[in-house]
Formats: structure tokens, sequence, C-alpha cells
């Protein structure tokens, strides 16, 4: 063993310490000199701006505010002394997700939070790793292979409304009963993605209480406290050595999570299970398979053990529970918001339902005979987006190209933006979706009419929604949360005229 003076530790380490903080701040001046853009002020030493934008109710308008005076691209100062670059240009923005190159990736800190929470899956992976497992995951969430889900979403909405008149009758009386709308329809979105995606019914309409619903329920229910967020928000953007530690903060969340791992092992147990008990020919017979058994019957790319394959598979479930029921069950309850203030528009809407009787409740007709439902959904998807912004950061120098031009921090007129390795991105979804110049100066307003005008080609392509991502990382489940959206409150059977709409589930509602 070699014997090491203390002293010469000492200033090892110091040394070590000095080489990696001038690493870092070398980094940094290079960072802002290849962009040299505009930005507010630092607000905060330690937290830059991100304790600012977390804890405001409505994040989009100081992003509003920052785009009309800086531009659409600008930078932002981060905890730690670092920097992020905000991009609300469109075609900025569709260079940096789209690109197939993986050149933009999750932090190395939102990376670290993911795998806390859900573990090395399809949320976590990125570059070929990430392919490899998209490749297995995507057949069962296609258009076509969800369409069969169709007539399952409908018995479940009529499920949802039996508890819900069930409830009415048994406090009648009452002149008032109170009601958890968003328990209810996460219910009602747990049910159907389990059904769906795993061929599992969690039965939760009819009262079971899996693990997976405490989780979640608690996860709504457990406002985060303030420096919940801000430890989350810090711990997305600090240096990596320090997101460990942060990771270690105790949270009621990160407990809860651990909910999630238990009950999807026991799921993927009892599915395996049942799966045995069928014949090779009632396998056969089955026109669509189940994300489950794609993954527990095929090729996952790799040599896995036993175990080792269902750890995988319990990683990607845990990513589908926690992705998936929660974000349309909010986007359903602002829909019932959005149509609460709208009487105008609850009886447009169901005048079209009703307009339509006869047709079939299958999925091509809910696609194309419901303009107006379609435009509804839009626009809370547009308005309501569950996911506020993307943290992404440049693993190679590149050039964004801009459709407009901006002004420089040196006032000089450009039409690109360098950007170099490291270089810290976020794109704010929400404000995106509501880009004054692109979306109009009503953008902020519930206006489903403006999915119906006609529009040139140009105008229509400036118009894209960030509400689920874009590129190689778009969200996985967006046919199976647009087809969910628009069928789960129609309760159509298939006699359109004794359905219900989401006008309808309202009024059911005032009843309550
Ligand atoms: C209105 C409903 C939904 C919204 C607004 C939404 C939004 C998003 C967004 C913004 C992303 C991130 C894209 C990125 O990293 O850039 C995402 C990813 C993802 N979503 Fe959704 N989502 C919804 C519903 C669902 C559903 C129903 C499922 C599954 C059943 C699902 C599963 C996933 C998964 C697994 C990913 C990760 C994809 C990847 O990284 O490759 N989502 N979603």
């Amino acid at each position: 063993m070699v014997f090491v003076p203390p002293g010469v530790l000492l200033a090892a380490s110091v040394s070590a310490l000095v080489y990696l903080l001038f690493k870092s701040l070398f980094r940094r001046i290079k960072s802002f000199k290849s962009t040299g853009l505009r930005g507010p002020p630092r607000r905060s030493l330690i937290l830059g701006e991100t304790g600012y934008i977390r804890l405001s109710p409505d994040p989009k308008l100081i992003y509003k505010e920052w785009a009309r005076q800086y531009g659409p691209v600008f930078r932002i100062a981060l905890p730690a002394g670092s920097e992020a670059i905000i991009v609300t240009d469109s075609k900025a923005a569709t260079q940096i997700l789209s690109k197939d190159t993986y050149s933009y990736v999750k932090t190395v800190g939102l990376r670290a939070v993911i795998e806390r929470l859900v573990g090395r899956g399809v949320l976590w992976a990125e570059g070929d790793e990430h392919k490899r497992q998209r490749r297995i995951m995507n057949p069962p969430f296609s258009t076509a292979a969800l369409r069969n889900s169709v007539p399952m979403i409908y018995e479940k909405a009529h499920q949802l409304q039996a508890a819900w008149e069930a409830l009415l009758d048994s406090e009648k009386g009452r002149s008032k009963v109170e009601v958890e709308l968003h328990d209810w329809i996460l219910k009602l979105l747990l049910d159907i993605v389990g059904c769906s995606i795993f061929d599992y019914d969690f039965h939760t309409l009819e009262g079971q209480t899996p693990p997976i619903l405490t989780a979640l329920q608690s996860l709504n229910d457990t406002k985060p406290t303030k420096l919940e967020i801000l430890a989350y928000m810090a711990s997305i953007f600090v240096p990596p050595p320090l997101v460990k530690w942060v990771g270690k903060l105790p949270s009621q969340r990160n407990q809860l999570m651990a909910n999630v791992a238990v009950s999807s092992r026991d799921i993927l147990e009892r599915v395996l299970e049942e799966s045995k008990k069928k014949t090779e020919v009632e396998k056969e017979d089955e026109d669509r398979k189940s994300l489950l058994r794609v993954l527990v019957e095929g090729d996952m790319g790799m040599d896995l053990s036993r175990e080792e394959r269902k750890d995988m598979i319990v990683t990607q479930m845990k990513a589908i529970l926690v992705a998936g029921p929660d974000p349309v069950a909010a986007t359903v309850v602002w829909a019932l918001i959005e149509l609460a203030r709208r009487p105008d528009i609850q009886e447009a809407l169901r005048a079209e339902i009703v307009a339509s009787a006869g047709a079939d409740a299958e999925w091509e007709s809910l696609d194309s005979s419901f303009p107006f439902l379609d435009a509804v959904v839009s626009e809370i998807v547009r308005l309501r987006p569950t996911t506020g912004e993307a943290p992404r950061v440049a693993v190679e120098d590149d050039v964004l190209q801009l459709s407009e031009p901006i002004i420089d921090a040196s006032g000089k007129v450009i039409n690109e933006v360098n950007i170099a390795k490291g270089t810290k991105i976020i794109i704010p979804n929400h404000y995106m979706n509501s880009v004054p110049a692109i979306w109009g100066e009503d953008s902020t307003t519930f206006n489903p009419y403006r999915w119906l005008r006609k529009e040139d080609e140009q105008t229509r392509s400036r118009r894209r929604l960030y509400s689920f991502g874009d590129g190689p990382r778009m969200c996985i489940g967006r046919a199976f949360a647009l087809m969910t959206l628009k069928a789960s409150p129609l309760f159509l059977d298939s006699n359109i005229e004794t359905g219900l709409t989401y006008c309808d589930l309202y009024r059911l509602l005032s009843l309550l």
C-alpha cells in the first residue's frame, strides 16, 4: 500500500476542484460568446430565473413578455451561474426537436429525475438506445392497433356515467353533492389505459383501489412545496456531480413512486399468468397485441435473462402509467371547465353529434364525422398543454436557423444562432401554442372556431402544436390520447342519438 501524506491529498483535491471550476467557467464563457443573445438580467444569484418562472401561476405570460422584449430567441439565467437559451422560433424549435441524430438530448439532471421516478425506460433513453426502445413499443400505439379499443372506451365511459347516477340517487334530497372531478376522470383513464395497453382491467370505476391509483391520486393531491418545485428545477440544470445529491432530497412524491413499481410488477405477473391459460389458437385469433404481449413475446434486440426481461417490461409499464392516464385526465377536466364557461359552444357540439345520428361509433367516423368535436379537442390540447417546457442540452456544436431575424446583444441583426456543445435549451410548449403572431391576438382564449377557418397552406403549417412534443421523442401516446379525448365523453354506443357528450357530462355534473 502506498502512503500519501494528507497535505498532498488536500492539494490534489483543491487543484482538481479549481480545474473543474475553470473548465465549467470556460465552457460558460464559450457558450455565452457563441450565442451572444439578449435576455433579462439575472434575478437571483442562486436560482437565476427558475424560481420566478416555476412559482408563477402562468409562466407562459412571462415567456410572452420576454419574447416581446428580446425577440423569439433569448437567454435566461439558470441556477448555479449557468444559462439557457429560450427558443420560441418555430423553425429553430423544429430543428431542435426533430433532429434525428439526437443532437439535443434531455439534461443529465432531468434524466436523473426520470431514472429515479420510473427507471431507464423509454422516457430516459437517448440515441440508439431510445430508437431501439421506441421500435419495440410503437406498434401497439398506432391508430390502426388502437381502433379496436373504441368500444371498450365507450363501455368504461358508461361505467362512469352509471357511477355518477348512483351517487346522485344515493344523495337524493341534499341541496349539494360534491364530486372529486379529477379523481373520477383519472379512474376512467386508468381503466382505459389498463385495458387498452396492458390487457388488464384495474376496475377502479367499480371501486377497486390498486396501488397505482393511490400513487397517482397522492401525486395530484399533494401539491409540491415551493422547496420541492425549486429543488426539482435546480436538479434539472445543476452540474452532474450534484445531481445525485439533489436526487436524495426527501420528497413525499419520490416515495409514492415506489408504489408504482410494485403495482406494475404485480400486473405483469397476473397478465403473464392469464396469458399462460390461453391456447396458441386463442392468441393467434386476437387481431391486436397489447403492449405487454408485444414486450413479453417480442425481440428486445438484446440478450436478457427472464428476470432482466421482466425488469425491462416493468420499467416501460411504469413510464406508461406515469406519463399516460394523468395528462389525458387533466385535459378532459379542462375540456369540461372550458365548456362550462361557454354554453354556446356546448350547444354547437351537442348539435353536431345529434345531427350525425346513425353514424356508427367506429374510430373512422369519430375521426372524420365530427369536425366541431375535432376542433374542440384540438383547442383544449392547444390551450392547456400538460407539459410546460422541454429542457434539452446540445451534444454537439450547431447553428440554429431562424424563421425571422433577431437582434443580438451587440445590436447586430442575425438570421441564425450559433449553439456551442453543452448549451442548455428550453422550448416553452405552453407559450409556443399561443404565440400571438401565429395564433392571433385571441391566442389565450378558448375558441374552437379558429380550427374551422379556411386558411392558406403557409398559415396552417405555422400553426403547429407543441403539446405532444415533436420528432423522435414525440409522445408515444398521442394517437391514443386524441382517440380517448374524443371517444370517452361521447358515450355513443351504436346509436348516436342516445349518446352523451362532453356537454351532457357537464350537465350531469351540475346536477351533482
Ligand atoms: C393529452 C395527453 C398527453 C399529453 C399532452 C402528452 C404529452 C407528452 C409530451 C410533451 C411528451 C414529451 C415529448 C418530449 O420529450 O419532447 C410525452 C412523452 C411521452 N408520452 Fe405523452 N402525453 C399525453 C398522453 C400520453 C398517453 C396516453 C401515453 C401512454 C398511454 C403517453 C406516453 C408517453 C411516453 C411513454 C412518452 C415518452 C416518449 C419518448 O420519450 O420517446 N402520453 N408526452
